[in-house]
C-alpha cells in the first residue's frame, strides 16, 4: 500500500506497517457477521517489535487527537483487543506522558475464572471508570457491542471507542445483502451511544493504495463486495 502524502506521519507508518505484516489480504473469508468478504483485514499479524511500535504509536496518535476525550482504562476484549491495549497504553506513554502516564490497561476473558483472583477481568478494575474501548476491526459491530455489555456491567462508562480499521460496511440487517445502503455501524454506534468512535484507517483511505496489492479478480471481487454492503453515511 503507498501512502497518500496528505496523511499525517503515524498513518502513513500505520500503512507501511500493515503492508510489511501482509495485514491485508485477499481470498474468500467468513466474517464474524457470516458475510463473506473477499479481503480481511488480520490485525493478529501485527506480531513484529517494529510493526507493534507502528500500531500503538498509530492508535496513540488517534486518541491523541481528541482533546476532549477524558478516560482512564483502555479496555481491550478478547483476543485481538488484549495486546492492543497494552501495546496502546505503552503508546499512550511514549506520546503524552504528562497527559497519559496514569491511564490503565485492562481486558476480559472469555471464559470466566472460578479460582485463584476469579472473574473475567483481567488488569484494571473497571467499575467507575471512563472506559475507551479498544479493538481491530469493526464490521457488523457484535464484537463491539458485547464489549459494551461487559463494560456496563463491570460498572464503567463508555466514553469512546477506537479500532484500526473501518470496514464502512452498513449495519446488518434480515436482507444483509439487498444491495441497498443503509447506514453504518460505527455512524450507528456514534448515534445510539454518543462517544467518539475512532479509527486509524478506514478503507477509503486505504483503497486508492489498493491498486498495486491485488489482481484484478481480486480487486473487482472487492468493489462488488464494498456496493453490496455500503453505507449510505
Ligand atoms: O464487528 P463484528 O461483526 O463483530 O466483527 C469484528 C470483530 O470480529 C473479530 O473478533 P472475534 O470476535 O472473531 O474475536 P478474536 O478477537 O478472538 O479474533 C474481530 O477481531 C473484530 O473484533
Ligand atoms: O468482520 C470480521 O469478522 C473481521 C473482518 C476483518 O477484516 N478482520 C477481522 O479480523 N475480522
Amino acid at each position: 500500500m503507498a501512502s497518500p502524502a496528505s496523511l499525517p506521519q503515524y498513518k502513513s507508518d500505520f500503512i507501511s506497517a500493515c503492508r510489511a505484516g501482509n495485514v491485508l489480504t485477499f481470498g474468500t473469508y467468513t466474517l464474524k457477521s457470516g458475510r463473506i468478504s473477499p479481503y480481511f483485514f488480520n490485525a493478529g499479524l501485527l506480531h513484529r517489535a517494529d510493526l507493534v511500535r507502528a500500531i500503538s504509536l498509530a492508535y496513540a496518535h488517534t486518541l491523541a487527537a481528541e482533546p476532549d476525550l477524558k478516560f482512564d482504562v483502555l479496555f481491550g476484549p478478547a483476543y485481538k483487543g488484549i495486546p492492543i491495549a497494552a501495546a496502546t497504553t505503552l503508546g499512550l506513554a511514549l506520546v503524552d506522558e504528562k497527559r497519559f502516564g496514569q491511564i490503565s490497561y485492562s481486558f476480559n476473558r472469555k471464559e470466566a475464572k472460578d479460582h485463584g483472583e476469579g472473574g473475567i477481568i483481567v488488569g484494571a478494575p473497571l467499575k467507575d471508570k471512563r472506559v475507551v474501548i479498544i479493538d481491530d476491526v469493526m464490521t457488523a459491530g457484535t464484537a463491539m457491542r458485547e464489549a459494551i455489555d461487559i463494560t456496563e456491567k463491570q460498572g464503567g462508562t463508555l466514553v469512546g471507542i477506537v479500532v484500526a480499521f473501518d470496514r464502512m460496511e452498513k449495519v446488518p440487517s434480515p436482507t444483509d445483502d439487498d444491495g441497498i445502503p443503509r447506514p453504518s455501524t460505527i455512524g450507528e454506534f456514534r448515534k445510539e451511544f454518543k462517544v467518539p468512535v475512532l479509527s486509524i484507517l478506514t478503507l477509503d483511505d486505504v483503497s486508492k493504495s489498493l491498486a498495486g496489492m491485488g489482481s484484478e479478480t481480486e480487486l473487482r471481487r472487492l468493489e462488488e463486495y464494498r456496493e453490496k454492503y455500503r453505507a449510505s453515511d
